[in-house]
């Protein structure tokens, strides 16, 4: 099936990217797969849309809205996008329209980072790293450095990672965790690019064989000869090929995978809550909040440039959906005017970031991706479809909890490498991280940054909404969240509790209301059926569906004394058996929400609807005060509702 460009004019139109602001947020959208070629008809019609404005009009922003669905469906998600390369156009488009200023900007002394992400199988990896017959964008550009400064005394150094799992690889030579090599030619770097390219070694394969996600990276960096050994910085060009986006819960069977795809997402999450904030000014920038994001930090800030690249699957896949709502929020500016076309835009933005959950009617899923839609649509649906009505940039929100999550070794070395070093090959070792570990004390401020923007939606001063948390310590929270089941906890991202984001606009809701929610909660913790029944185990793999994982089942502890009991305890029917066993299982949430309360950070009580800033500070403050551990919720609702309403 020949792709349809709606507008076949893009070049003539939006002649070339803008790169007054610092992130450049542009899609692409993958061209099919042989495959997917052979199975969609000539007939069918594109599931991704790209619509360009005209330049020349007074009111166009010279983006693209992005659009998914049939012509012929009566919905349209609508994104907006800084550009979109569509099926047909190749690497070397994207190349010449938005890699060559940035090399150019970063030959005349800046530094630029061009950060592909996408849903899984969206084409990142065959955009940046390139293929067999495609060269990708990170060869060309190296070429192009060649080219241009043939003449000049420079030195081209470059580094090969890989983040898997929080923990960065260096891909030239394991054995040494930090390790910079000179590139002398296209072919040497060709040779080089094999570590890159080949499958991640960091870690073992999965019993299944499949091959560990992980982010892979490379940095070139340019630096005058004569300053080889000086003290001038080098010019750095980052290229990210992040590890495909996919929603965790979907990976939620198997922990190890859980743990991988929340960590994969968070770093995607780091990244754009950091491209939000140099977007819009922000006067913090949470680097701190992922690995990538610190590493990247140098490259990211100031009058540095990014391109993130947003790769569409081209065909049906919810994925792609929230990745390019992000993109498009990440485009948004928080500062800007709303001219009153923006803001119908912008509302039609969220309308349709509703509808994500809503299944394309018609689509026929041939994609990897479509195979999980409908157990998607049902965990989008309650993750999205809460009354989402606020179309600001603003609710995008920092993590808050990452910070913590960088590891130790990072910080160590935070401490002892404050300076940056640029070494040759045969001193082969401590470069790459000297430059990441840089700004440790301003990292520590930033961090403290996104503390302070996560201010629940108590205070007035209208901070951005938290947006992209959901992925945050699922080891810690994750059962808290899926027992209790509050209804926002579970929100996806940007969409997260939407009830209260006409705060923004309007002030706090009363307390009362707020209260009256935590005892919602509550009472809905003390009303549902538990789920102790034990799930079928899944004897064949090949059955994996998605309809088994995502509901955390409570078990109740047993004493001794249970276990004696129920041997000899016979019931007289199956309700007095579900009734009694029920039982124990509500008092066992009740405890563990108890226990949540009693030993909860305030950044881990914030989490929980209903609780924000004011209220996480007065737990806090009567757990110090009181004697013992709280031992009833009603009672602490009790005390806390007293205090409130004073
Ligand atoms: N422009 C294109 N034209 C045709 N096929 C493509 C194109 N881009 C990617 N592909 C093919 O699509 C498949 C997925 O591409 P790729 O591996 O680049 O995706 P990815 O987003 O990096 O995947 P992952 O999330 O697993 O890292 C590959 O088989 C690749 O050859």
């Amino acid at each position: 099936m020949a792709f349809s460009t709606p507008d076949s004019n893009r070049l003539k139109l939006n002649t070339g990217p803008r790169i007054s602001r610092r992130v450049r947020i542009v899609g692409k959208i993958r061209g099919f797969t042989d495959q997917e070629s052979e199975l969609s008809g000539r007939d069918s019609k594109p599931w991704v849309t790209v619509s360009r404005t005209n330049e020349n009009d007074s009111d166009s922003s010279g983006k693209v809205t992005i659009s998914f669905g049939d012509e012929g469906s009566s919905r349209k998600d609508k994104y907006e996008l800084d550009d979109c390369y569509e099926q047909d156009d190749d690497n070397d488009i994207i190349f010449s329209r938005e890699m060559k200023p940035l090399i150019s900007e970063v030959l005349s002394g800046r530094n630029a980072s061009i950060i592909a992400y996408g849903a899984r199988g969206s084409g990142k990896t065959h955009t940046i790293q390139g293929s067999a017959d495609k060269q990708g964008l990170a060869t060309m550009t190296i070429a192009e450095i060649f080219s241009q400064t043939k003449d000049a005394k420079i030195a081209i150094f470059v580094s090969f990672y890989e983040v898997f799992q929080d923990h960065v690889y260096d891909l030239l030579d394991p054995n040494h965790p930090e390790v910079q090599t000179t590139v002398d030619s296209i072919s040497h770097f060709h040779d080089l690019c094999a570590c890159w390219t080949g499958p991640c070694y960091s870690t073992p394969k999965t019993p299944l064989q499949m091959p560990k996600r992980s982010h892979k990276g490379l940095m070139i960096h340019i630096v005058s000869v004569d300053d080889i050994q000086g003290s001038k910085r080098p010019n750095v060009m980052n290229f990210v090929d992040l590890a495909g986006y996919e929603d965790s819960r979907r990976s939620s069977k198997d922990g190890t995978m859980l743990t991988e795809s929340t960590r994969i997402n968070k770093s995607l999450y780091a990244i754009m809550n950091v491209v939000y904030a140099l977007n819009t000014n922000e006067k913090r920038v949470p680097y701190r909040e992922g690995k990538l994001t610190r590493m990247l930090q140098e490259s990211l800030g100031g009058s540095n440039r990014v391109l993130l690249l947003t790769c569409l699957n081209p065909i049906l896949c919810q994925d792609t959906l929230y990745i390019v709502s992000l993109a498009s929020r990440a485009c948004q500016s928080a500062g800007q005017i709303l001219t009153s076309s923006a803001m119908k835009s912008k509302k039609q933005t969220n309308q349709q970031v509703r509808l994500m959950g809503t299944p394309l009617s018609g689509k026929k899923n041939n994609s990897a991706c479509n195979l999980s839609g409908r157990k998607l649509f049902s965990e989008r649906k309650t993750a999205i479809s809460k009354k989402d009505e606020v179309t600001s940039a603003r609710k995008f929100k920092p993590l808050s909890e990452n910070a913590s999550t960088i590891t130790s070794s990072f910080h160590k070395k935070d401490e002892v490498t404050s300076a940056r070093k640029f070494k040759p090959l045969s001193e082969n070792a401590s470069t790459i991280t000297s430059s990441f570990h840089k700004k440790t004390s301003q990292d520590k401020s930033n961090s403290d940054s996104s503390e302070a923007l996560i201010l629940s939606a108590e205070n007035d001063s209208s901070p951005p909404k938290k947006a992209m948390d959901l992925e945050a310590t699922p080891e810690v929270h994750c059962d808290i969240k899926e027992i209790i089941s509050f209804p926002d906890e579970d929100v996806v991202g940007i969409e997260k509790k939407n009830e209260y984001l006409n705060i923004d606009k309007v002030g706090s809701p009363p307390l009362s209301a707020r209260l009256r929610e935590i005892t919602n909660n509550l009472r809905l913790l003390e009303a549902s059926t538990p789920l102790n029944m034990l799930m079928p185990k899944q004897s064949d793999s090949s059955q994996e569906t998605l309809e088994s994982y995502d509901i955390i089942e409570p078990k109740t502890p047993k004493t001794e004394t249970d276990v004696r009991t129920l041997d000899i305890v016979k019931y007289s029917s199956p309700w007095e058996r579900f009734h009694t066993r029920s039982s124990g299982v509500k008092n066992c949430l009740v405890q563990e929400y108890l226990n949540f309360l009693n030993t909860a950070s305030k950044e881990e009580l914030r989490r929980i609807q209903g609780i924000g800033e004011k209220r996480a500070t007065y737990i806090l403050e009567l757990r110090e005060e009181s004697p013992e551990p709280f031992k009833s919720v009603n009672g602490l609702m009790r005390r806390m509702a007293g205090q409130l309403f004073i």
